[in-house]
């Protein structure tokens, strides 16, 4: 397994290492010893699993407000997406940063978005599914969005994404009022 820094500190490229043989390939995705020795500890309640049929379908720009914050652990397993998080922590040096990854189940790349930034992607195939581990449970009244063309994002489209009603009202990242507060590591 190689874990790299992104441009956006505290966001995590994850390779697992695969082991191919004639049938195919196995790979952990998650094994809390090796991640927390290579740097990311992380305690997970929710597996979740969406499948987007059309490409450029967009989900996003989404995060859980404390005491319900979200950390998640983002795979795709079926197609390909690019996956995006955003710096949403008032005060951070890197606050409305993004940085992006495309990752397919080809390439079996994940993503780690820390609670305090907003997640979103983009599906660039046809029938994509995301899997993804969360550090604390599905919580509604907690359930925040941050329109996705407000951040500068480079999405990679080439037409009006497909989105849901609720993306489509979200809040401008310069009219929002974040929940999040950034804490510098001592
Ligand atoms: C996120 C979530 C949704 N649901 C329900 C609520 C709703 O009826 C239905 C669809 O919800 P949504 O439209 O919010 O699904 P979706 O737009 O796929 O939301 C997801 O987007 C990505 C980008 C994330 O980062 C996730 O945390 C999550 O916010 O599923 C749950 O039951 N549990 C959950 O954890």
């Amino acid at each position: 397994m190689q874990i790299e820094d992104t441009d956006l500190p505290g966001v995590k490229l994850i390779t697992p290492r695969r082991f191919g043989d004639a049938r195919g390939f196995f790979a952990e995705t998650w094994n809390a010893r090796a991640f927390a020795e290579a740097g990311l500890a992380a305690e997970f309640v929710q597996d979740n699993h969406s499948l987007s049929e059309k490409p450029g379908t967009l989900r996003g720009l989404h995060f859980q407000a404390p005491p319900h914050a979200q950390g998640k652990l983002v795979r795709c397993g079926r197609g390909r997406l690019f996956d995006v998080a955003v710096d949403i922590r008032r005060g951070s040096p890197t606050y409305g940063r993004w940085t992006g990854a495309e990752l397919s189940a080809q390439n079996g790349r994940m993503l780690w978005v820390p609670a305090g930034f907003a997640h979103g992607f983009v599906t660039r195939e046809p029938e994509t599914e995301i899997v993804y581990k969360c550090t604390d449970f599905y919580a509604p009244s907690c359930d925040g969005a941050v329109r996705w063309d407000s951040c500068g994002i480079e999405w990679g489209l080439d037409a009006d994404p497909i989105l849901s009603d609720k993306d489509a009202a979200a809040p401008a990242l310069a009219s929002f009022d974040t929940p999040f507060t950034y804490e510098a590591a001592s």
